[in-house]
């Protein structure tokens, strides 16, 4: 049975939104912001309006298309976005700046696409026998595995998909995430076989892929290089004829879905919007379907792809607005806006980002506090997605939790119910008791569907690996005579660290993979303490699984024996789970060699002297503190 008719079968039980956690890290703080660069501004050419004279009246709903660009990581969508906008006349060819719509600094330096962005095209076509002027929304989405939740967002604007696929590389992970996003959200998809200019491009192959995964017809597949423009006439025309105009009604009261929005120092809280039904002006005001709260448009237009104030937004156009919210918290996604006085029923809208990954980050040197709190407050205005707490660790010093962008996912939330009758959700592991009397009797942790392509040869490991992570196999099929296909349900914290890099090494790079979150499974989880000559460390405890305990326990004596530099006192590292210890060593004392200066005789005076350096190590051990160096904390965060 293909992929496609087990997927259309499973239909009717809809797949959680899906939000992704960072397992790689992407980026630093300060990176994420906006550079919007004035010498890449769009200059019309002959398809497109200029910007002061953009009159959206003359584009019904019926001239109208919204489609996404979605693809696995590197197929090629930031190039193609690239080119029609170019062959559109949006931005001028050869404006020197590939991938146009990747603004975020963290995208031009990494290549890949982080957030979805929208850009209004005016392009004419011979529809229905004669020249019609289309009004059309492009949205970039992001490839990559951490930012699957934007392509879900961005679909929620579109009634149409172009599916892009590498023509060497064929259907990969992200492709059938993105592929099932975009049908499961009813798009029309419109198959695209990009970089058919490369020596090693088999299209066939490729199609033959997208006949027996997704049932796509051979001959509804476009053959396209974004790299050399071979192809690319054939795209536009396909998206008006293939994809349906925004269905809403322009005389019913408005109502706008709030996409996304960021922080404009200028501006103040921009956020893009697609008008479901009816129409907006500069002037109107607006009231959140979420928060009742209202508002006053001062100003609305298209993005094309730099802002360009239109006055007017109607319905089925995709736009920006600015409106006075004061932070991004409140202009929250997936909320409709409606004129005030007008009662609407809000848009479905979407599921909220689940938080899945639980984070600390804590700045090396303390003094530096300050300016992470300053910069995380530019990203939390920057992205509602991220939530934070600010929190004082013994061994860290002051610092921040619960954020969902930074780089060491440290803990993950389970679930856990005690023997005294409490039950709660637990997110730290020092939460968790180590008292015998408080005894963990059940616990459950969070799992995701994985979702692994990989070259037949590798299949034999690429299981072993699966099974070492607590996998559990699902589903096991072929492509076709070269590719495996291998569906697995995984504890979400076997995943966190390195699984991804372990999965490329062992296939030689060639695997591809995608997640999304699923339900939480009972799991036989146990809090291991590390202590230090007997004194628990809060900060350095975890939770394990308990087939990995004694593995862990051992590993993180290890790593903390080479980390902390020896002092004057013996120091006993030892892995506990209760009150039993699973692995040990001893970091031995450095030794004073009292004695140096004392040349030769009397016995008792040496005696004495060395009985002296014995009572004052006994005084340092207790009274002493343990230094422990911050990339012990992060090595050991590296055991899973
Ligand atoms: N040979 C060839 N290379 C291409 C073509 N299209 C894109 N590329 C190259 O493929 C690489 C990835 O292209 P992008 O457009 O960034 O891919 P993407 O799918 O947007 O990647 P993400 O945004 O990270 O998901 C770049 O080096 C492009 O120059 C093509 O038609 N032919």
């Amino acid at each position: 049975m293909t992929t496609f008719k087990r997927a259309s079968r499973a239909l009717t039980s809809k797949l959680s939104a899906i939000y992704t956690c960072n397992f790689h890290p992407v980026t630093s703080l300060s990176h994420f912001s906006y550079t919007h660069n004035a010498s890449f501004c769009s200059r019309p050419r002959q398809n497109s309006k200029e910007g002061s004279t953009i009159d959206l009246n003359q584009y019904p709903s019926d001239n109208i298309r919204n489609f996404s660009i979605i693809a696995h990581v590197d197929h090629g969508k930031s190039t193609l976005a690239d080119r029609l906008l170019e062959l559109t006349g949006t931005i001028r060819k050869g404006h020197g700046q590939p991938q146009y719509l990747d603004k975020l600094q963290v995208e031009r330096e990494r290549g890949i696409t982080v957030k979805a962005q929208t850009a209004t095209m005016f392009h004419r076509h011979k529809f229905l026998g004669s020249d019609t002027d289309f009004l059309l929304n492009l949205i970039d989405t992001p490839g990559h595995v951490d930012f699957s939740y934007e392509v879900s967002r961005s679909l929620a604007a579109c009634q149409g998909a172009l599916l892009v696929v590498d023509a060497a590389q064929g259907v990969q992970a992200q492709t059938v995430a993105n592929f099932y996003l975009a049908f499961e959200s009813n798009l029309a998809i419109i198959p695209v076989i990009n970089k058919i200019d490369q020596p090693t491009a088999d299209p066939d192959r490729v199609k033959a892929q997208l006949k027996s995964m997704f049932d796509l017809n051979p001959s509804d597949v476009l053959l396209t290089s974004a790299k050399t423009g071979l192809g690319l006439e054939q795209v536009l025309p396909a998206a008006i004829e293939r994809i349906p105009p925004p269905p809403g009604k322009s005389t019913s009261p408005l109502r706008m879905l709030l996409l996304d929005s960021y922080y404009d120092e200028y501006k103040g809280v921009i956020c893009h919007v697609a008008i479901v039904d009816g129409a907006l002006h500069k002037g109107d005001k607006i009231c959140s379907a979420a928060t009742g709260q209202s508002y006053e448009v001062s100003d609305v237009g298209i993005m094309h792809p730099e802002l360009v104030a239109t006055g007017i937004l109607l319905t089925g156009q995709v736009g920006y607005i600015v409106s006075g919210m004061r932070s991004t918290k409140e202009a929250r996604v997936g909320d409709t806006l409606h004129h005030t006085r007008t009662v609407i029923q809000p848009l479905p809208g979407f599921k909220p980002a689940k938080h899945m990954v639980f984070s600390g980050l804590y700045p090396a040197d303390g003094s530096d506090f300050e300016a992470l709190n300053h910069a995380i407050e530019r990203l939390t205005c920057n992205d509602a997605s991220v939530s934070v707490t600010k929190e004082s660790s013994t061994a860290l010093g002051l610092g921040f939790r619960n954020m969902e962008h930074t780089s060491f996912p440290l803990f993950l939330q389970c679930h856990i119910f005690l023997s005294t009758q409490m039950e709660g959700m637990v997110q730290n592991p020092a939460a968790l008791p180590s008292n015998p009397k408080n005894r963990l009797i059940a616990c459950w942790e969070p799992t995701v569907l994985a979702t692994i392509i990989i070259p037949s040869e590798y299949v034999g490991s690429v299981i072993s690996l699966c099974a070492e992570r607590r996998g559990e196999q699902l589903e096991y099929s072929f492509i076709d005579s070269q590719r495996a296909f291998m569906k697995y349900r995984m504890p979400l914290r076997e995943i966190v660290v390195d699984f991804y890099n372990e999965l490329k090494s062992i296939t030689s790079g060639y695997a591809s993979f995608d997640y999304e979150d699923s339900e939480y499974q009972a799991s036989d989880l146990l809090k291991l303490d590390i202590l230090l000559n007997g004194q628990p460390v809060d900060a350095m405890a975890t939770i394990v699984h308990k087939s990995k305990a004694p593995r862990v326990g051992r590993e993180l004596v290890e790593k903390l024996k080479k980390f902390i530099d020896r002092q004057m006192f013996e120091i006993i590292i030892q892995a506990a789970i209760g009150s039993k210890v699973i692995a040990r060593e001893t970091l031995s004392a450095m030794r004073k060699n009292v004695l140096a200066k004392c040349y030769g005789g009397d016995v008792t005076r040496k005696r004495k002297l060395l009985e002296k350096q014995k009572e004052g190590k006994k005084r340092m051990k207790r009274v002493g503190s343990v230094d422990i160096p911050q990339e012990a904390f992060h090595e050991l965060l590296k055991v899973s």
